[in-house]
């Protein structure tokens, strides 16, 4: 709570001092965008404004729900993905794309959610959690950092992290390192990464950025404002969560059958078999999860 005031106290205090870090970028760039800076900074300026007026609202509301939230999601292991990104890279216009707007619907588990987390659900049934986080910013002061890190702190409890980019940007390499920089401050390497390159719908030739993202490895092209590439993104995050999840070969009593729904949620579910003492199944499941298995794990091996 404290650290969110920092955070909050110091994103003021920043708000003038944009303008120096813009002119310098603008130098970086060798005049290649030149006035970008300058139009760049009122963007900044005006996002940043928004962002503390934002911070102020969802800090009472987080406060809130946080607790709330982390027990039941522990207790339902439905896997995490964050959003990370720069700010105005589209992450909220993903999430409310892929999400709806009334999709939480209060007869839902997760009715009462922190207010940037949704559940997404995928055509063969799977779902996972998608959280929207702060956007980050170029060259973030050290103390800033430390105070982003209570807003982001939750992140490293993902399956997944799906970096997302405004790929029409002209300065797209500067602020993807500037997320690759804070993102080296969190402990989060051992979290796989997704990265969506966003706003294909504003490249010149968008066939050839497609092409050129496949030649690449974990990169997925999408336009949040018109859907495009959506499908493809939520395939690509249900293999990269894979590698999140342990193999389990348990034996579910036949009493438990809200538990092996479960399963056939959160996990990806190769093979169920009835046996005469409950259901054998073979899935890969978050390993949280698989926790929970751990008995039925042992009944299995026996
Ligand atoms: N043309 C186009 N515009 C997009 C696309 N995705 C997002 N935008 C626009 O980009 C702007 C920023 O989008 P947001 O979703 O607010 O960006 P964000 O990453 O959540 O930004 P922060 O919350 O500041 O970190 C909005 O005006 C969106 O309409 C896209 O695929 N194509
Ligand atoms: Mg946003």
């Amino acid at each position: 709570m404290w650290s969110f005031k920092v955070a909050l106290a110091q994103m003021e205090y920043q708000l003038p001092r944009l303008t120096r870090m813009w002119s310098h970028l603008e130098r970086q760039a060798g005049g290649r965008v030149k006035g970008m800076g300058e139009k760049q900074i009122e963007v900044d300026k005006r996002i940043l404004r928004t962002q503390i007026g934002v911070l102020k609202k969802e800090l009472e509301s987080v406060r809130k729900h946080r607790k709330q939230y982390r027990n039941r999601r522990t207790s339902v292991p439905v896997p995490v993905v964050s959003l990370v990104g720069y700010t105005n890279a589209g992450k909220s216009t993903l999430l409310n794309q892929l999400t709806g707007a009334d999709v939480l619907a209060e007869d839902r588990l997760f009715a009462t959610l922190d207010p940037t987390t949704r559940r997404v659900q995928i055509k063969n049934g799977n779902e996972f959690l998608l959280t929207d986080t702060v956007g980050f910013i170029q060259k973030l002061p050290t103390t800033l950092v430390a105070a982003f890190r209570a807003t982001l702190e939750e992140i490293s409890e993902s399956s997944l992290l799906v970096h997302v980019v405004d790929i029409s940007h002209p300065l797209v390499e500067q602020q993807v390192h500037a997320v690759d920089e804070v993102l080296s401050e969190l402990d989060v390497s051992s979290i796989p990464r997704l990265m969506v390159w966003n706003k294909v719908d504003r490249v010149s030739d968008p066939k050839k950025l497609k092409l050129e993202a496949e030649r690449k490895q974990d990169v997925v092209c999408v336009s949040a404002l018109n859907g495009d590439g959506l499908e493809e993104f939520c395939n690509a995050v249900q293999e990269k969560m894979k590698d999140s999840m342990v193999w389990v070969e348990a034996l579910v009593p036949f009493d438990k059958g809200e538990l092996l729904s479960t399963i056939h949620q959160v996990g990806m579910v190769e093979r169920t078999e009835y046996t005469e003492s409950g259901t054998l199944i073979k899935a890969h499941v978050p390993l949280r999860f698989a926790r929970l298995l751990t008995p039925m794990r042992q009944l299995c091996a026996s």
